[in-house]
């Protein structure tokens, strides 16, 4: 029979192979040796010019929470794989890794550094899963906000996702991460509770039906809550719909703000202008007319090239669930390792693909920004122990195709990862989430706007530095010749 086991602690959230690695290192005594892994991605998600860095916080509270619990150790034992002597070793292990990351609101790009850990070889293991799991969701979902905000431009956007999100974390983390990326509020409320994203919302078609009538169903929200929002496309908008809400604004009067009307389907350019039209001859020009309906970028830049009279969007499934590309494919890599006589040795893995070949040992991204104008030159990944600061000229050349190079001068270079964990000890403070929304904005304003474009945006440069590109060749030399040995 099925053992239950009455906690759910998250340090077993982690992949089997995980805990099966670490057994390997602990048999064979090397899980305490030094190891540097770094997350990444390849691709830019949705072919987007930049992707936003989200997900920060929840790694930082898995991190700081992590410990086998009894019932974790119970049902490890249970599985009648792990000898005892493991168990215990696994029973008293304490995080005590270093961290370094983008910070929550940083642009981030495809092959370059994003999280480094380092630490004990077994720690760093066992942490990949969770680590993964939480950059790769909240990155992309921030990167996808960040496309549709990037098409409303000011007017507002709401998240409607919750309903359609992969399970409840999807829709809580979501929401924050799309709140990061641009979103300015969300109808889910225990996401506003806890993150104090502002709420917002309307209400359903099932309100109309339970009153099998427009008018009596907006009357009755009317007659229940000051700021009224009315659905109006339940049966037929231009006919039924908005007359009824203009009725019941008629009525109430000042008892209600009518904030203006939803339209969820239909040709909503055509029917918003007709919407429009009629909201005004009323005598309502404020009222504002909200959208929501499948939306995304595409449809909704295409809804605004028609002159769609839309103010306010919704925004859910397609937002939620990173329809177009579900997941952003981030990776963590060994890159270096310490050798039995206590020296960090870096690590290489190869590939047929010139693209996909590592960039072994520990490294740094550097933000490179003109003095002048504060604008992005490109980023430039180093080894841990360079600093262009330091440097009055920097030679920048693509990676893999280094006849596309150039000379920058007159620049500020600024560190990408940032301390967060030392030695298991947390340094680093979280930001107040305005803050990383507000971070995430002045970012984008640095970034040239040919990155920034929806459609087919120029790749932005992510450069390796002499010493590190080097490194890369010479690491690519010393295995193709030790594999000739053998
Ligand atoms: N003028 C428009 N231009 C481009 N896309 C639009 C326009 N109007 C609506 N859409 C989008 O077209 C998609 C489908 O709309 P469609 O009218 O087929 O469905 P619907 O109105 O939801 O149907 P139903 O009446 O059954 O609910 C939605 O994603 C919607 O956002
Ligand atoms: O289309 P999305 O971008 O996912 O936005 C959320 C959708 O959820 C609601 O529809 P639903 O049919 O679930 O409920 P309703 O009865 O309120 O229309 C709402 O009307 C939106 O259409
Ligand atoms: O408030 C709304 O209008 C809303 C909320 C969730 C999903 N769709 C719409």
């Amino acid at each position: 029979m099925k053992t239950i086991y009455p906690d759910d602690s998250i340090a077993l959230h982690t992949d089997l192979y995980q805990i099966n690695m670490m057994k390997t290192y602990w048999e064979m005594g090397r899980d305490d040796l030094n190891a540097v892994f770094e997350v990444y991605f390849r691709k830019m998600p949705f072919k987007n010019g930049y992707a936003i860095f989200a997900g920060l916080e929840r790694v930082v509270n898995f991190l700081e929470n992590l410990s086998f619990s009894d019932t974790d150790i119970a049902y490890l034992r249970d599985l009648g794989i792990y000898p005892e002597a493991f168990l215990d070793y696994l029973s008293t292990l304490k995080f005590s890794c270093s961290v370094r990351s983008a910070v929550e609101g940083e642009l981030v790009f495809n092959n370059e550094p994003i999280l480094q850990v380092e630490g004990p070889l077994a720690q760093c293991q066992l942490v990949e899963t969770a680590i993964l799991n939480i950059i790769n969701f909240q990155t992309l979902i921030a990167t996808k906000a960040a496309r549709v905000k990037s098409v409303v431009g000011d007017d507002l956007v709401m998240e409607f996702g919750s309903r359609r999100a992969h399970e409840m974390d999807a829709a809580i983390w979501g929401t924050r991460a799309a709140y990061i990326g641009g979103f300015d509020a969300t109808s889910n409320v225990r996401a506003s509770k806890i993150f104090g994203i502002p709420a917002s919302g309307t209400h359903a078609h099932s309100l109309i039906q339970s009153y099998m009538n427009d008018y009596d169903g907006f009357k009755a929200y009317a007659l229940t809550h000051k700021d009224c929002v009315f659905l109006v496309d339940t049966y037929d908008t231009l006919k039924s719909g908005v007359p009824a809400a203009i009725k019941v604004a008629d009525e109430m009067g000042d008892k209600i703000n009518f904030l203006g009307v939803r339209i969820d389907s239909g040709d909503m350019a055509y029917i918003s202008k007709k919407v429009r039209k009629q909201l005004d001859e009323a005598g309502y020009p404020n009222a504002k007319i909200y959208a929501s309906n499948d939306l995304d970028e595409a449809t909704i830049l295409n809804l605004k090239m028609q002159r769609a009279k839309i103010d306010v969007w919704g925004v859910g499934t397609k937002l939620i669930t990173a329809f177009d590309q579900p997941a952003l494919g981030a990776v963590y890599k060994l890159v270096s390792i310490e050798d039995e006589d206590g020296n960090m040795m870096d690590t290489i893995k190869l590939s047929n693909n010139a693209e996909k070949v590592s960039t072994p040992g520990k490294k740094q991204v550097w933000r490179i920004t003109g003095k002048s104008d504060g604008k992005s030159e490109g980023d430039y990944i180093t080894l841990w122990d360079e600093d262009p600061r330091l440097e009055k000229e920097l030679f920048m050349f693509h990676p893999v195709h280094t006849f596309i190079n150039k000379y920058v001068r007159d620049f500020d270079a600024r560190p990408i990862l940032q301390e967060i964990f030392k030695n298991g000890q947390r340094v680093y403070e979280l930001p107040d989430l305005v803050q990383i929304k507000k971070t995430a904005c002045n970012n984008l304003d640095s970034l040239w706007e040919e990155y920034k474009r929806d459609l087919n945006p120029q790749q932005y440069p992510v450069d390796l530095s002499t010493n590190c590109w080097n490194h890369k060749m010479d690491s690519i030399q010393a295995v193709r010749r030790s594999v000739q040995e053998m």
